[in-house]
């Protein structure tokens, strides 16, 4: 058997862990697969005395993860430290700038930097690999860059955070409290360090960025993402979700238009209701589902377990088996040269079914003057489907209604005729209808 693929690995958190355990467990049948043996040389991360459940005593200790990088016994540094900057970044530039591959699971760091990355591994001839980054153990990056190649793809969509579908699978499922499934979400290890990244959409928007530049062939432009998280959700919008016959799931979603301007890139992570039988309303706990719709493929539906130790750190080990196989296709798809820049799509045009939860001070004339927007801005109210009970002591109260199947640029305009009236005592939630 050829010589062995010899890595070093930064991080030992969840999935750091996962991968060693994956290459102890199955390491006979990888080398068999891979050509090779994969094998664990250096490892480093911030507490070395920490017990993970794992045998660290056969690999050396590096206080500096950046020492990995000038180790001659490695060949592939595996960064799963996180963080879009910091040590994770410096250890990435200076690992691909000293020819050594990267194999990463950090989404954050490949949407804000994965262009600069992509070239400078290009340029070194060394594999740049991230499938963990996206819907965790699910071979989306595969999927697209790979098996559906042939194709023009035309949208793709999908349940990106698995931290997001536990919280609103188990608050639907149990009526649970939002604080309660969010640490549960943290204990098993399904969310980020900082779990706003996952509630607010974040997380979802960095796996939307790298999906719609492989997707489409333009740059990765996380910025122009329009990005909401499912925090402001309550028990209430889920139980009339679910009377409706829709359940509320956080969907991440672009497609792409070229018109004379060059490519107009769509993409944006929302909550929305989606329809009981939709494939999107099956995926519970931390289950991710990636749709995939080409010209000629049609549609595929990628689906499985989107966080957590075992499922992620399958994907970092495929990236390594691809890698012992000598497997080096241009980190983005296309080398990065060619990928396009493109300009923000204006959503205005887009035609859905809206469903808007006002909240609304308790007293008369407030339903009436919320009609009266919506009817100035051109927006047909299909159901009242909530007129809260009146509030005791003057507390809000909730109004919700779905709307008739419009352009977004309508219900945009009745909300901008609403801004700023004492009416709402807060900011009206908008959750667009899949079904
Ligand atoms: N946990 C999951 O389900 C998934 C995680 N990821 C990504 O994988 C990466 C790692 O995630 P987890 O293992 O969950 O994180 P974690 O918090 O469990 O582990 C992080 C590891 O990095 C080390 N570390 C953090 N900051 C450091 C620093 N400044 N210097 C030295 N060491 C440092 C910690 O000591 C720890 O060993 C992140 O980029 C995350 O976004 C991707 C997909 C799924
Ligand atoms: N925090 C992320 C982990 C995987 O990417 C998630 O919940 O999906
Ligand atoms: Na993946």
């Amino acid at each position: 058997m050829a010589d062995s693929l010899r890595i070093a690995l930064a991080g030992l958190g969840t999935v750091g862990a996962g991968v060693i355990r994956v290459l102890t467990e199955n390491g006979d049948l990888i080398a068999r697969r891979a050509g090779r043996p994969i094998e664990i040389v250096a490892v480093n991360a911030r507490d070395r005395s920490k017990d993970r459940g794992v045998d660290l005593s056969g690999y050396a200790w590096e206080d500096d993860m950046a020492a990995f990088a000038d180790r001659d016994d490695v060949d592939v540094v595996v960064e799963l430290v996180g963080g879009s900057d910091g040590p994770a970044l410096a250890l990435a530039r200076k690992t691909l700038a000293g020819g050594k591959g990267l194999v990463t699971a950090n989404k954050a760091m490949i949407a804000h930097h994965g262009m600069e990355l992509a070239e400078a591994a290009e340029q070194a001839g060394v594999p740049l690999r991230y499938e963990a980054a996206v819907a965790g153990g699910i071979p989306a990056i595969k999927g697209l860059g790979e098996g559906a190649a042939a194709n023009r793809i035309e949208r793709i969509y999908g349940i990106l955070n698995g931290t997001c579908n536990y919280i609103l699978s188990q608050m639907e499922g149990s009526g649970a409290d939002f604080a309660d499934v969010l640490k549960d979400a943290q204990e098993l290890g399904y969310a980020e360090a900082d779990p706003t990244f996952d509630v607010e959409g974040v997380d979802a928007a960095h796996k939307l960025a790298i999906l719609a530049s492989l997707a489409f062939g333009t740059r990765i432009d996380f910025g122009a993402v329009d990005c909401s998280g499912i925090s402001a959700i309550r028990a209430a919008d889920i139980a009339q979700a679910d009377q409706l016959g829709f359940v509320i799931r956080l969907i991440g979603l672009a497609d792409c238009t070229t018109d004379e301007l060059g490519p107009r890139l769509f993409q944006r992570v929302a909550p929305c209701l989606v329809a009981k039988d939709h494939a999107l309303a099956g995926p519970k706990g931390p289950t991710n589902a990636v749709v995939i719709e080409g010209d000629h493929v049609g549609q595929l539906l990628l689906q499985g377990a989107g966080a957590g130790m075992g499922p992620t750190a399958s994907a970092v080990v495929a990236d390594l088996i691809d890698i012992a196989r000598g497997f080096n296709p241009p980190p983005l798809g296309l080398p990065a040269a060619m990928l396009q820049p493109s300009t923000p799509a204006d959503p205005a045009g887009r035609r859905n079914r809206a469903y808007i939860r006002f909240t609304v001070a308790d007293r008369p004339g407030v339903l009436a003057e919320i009609t009266a927007a919506l009817r100035d801005a051109e927006v047909s109210i299909e159901s009242l489907i909530q007129h809260g009970k009146p509030g005791e002591d003057g507390e809000p109260v909730l109004v919700a209604m779905v709307t008739h199947e419009g352009p977004e640029g309508s219900v945009a305009k009745a909300l901008d005729l609403l801004a700023g009236s004492p009416a709402l005592t807060e900011a009206p939630l908008v959750m667009r209808l899949i079904d």
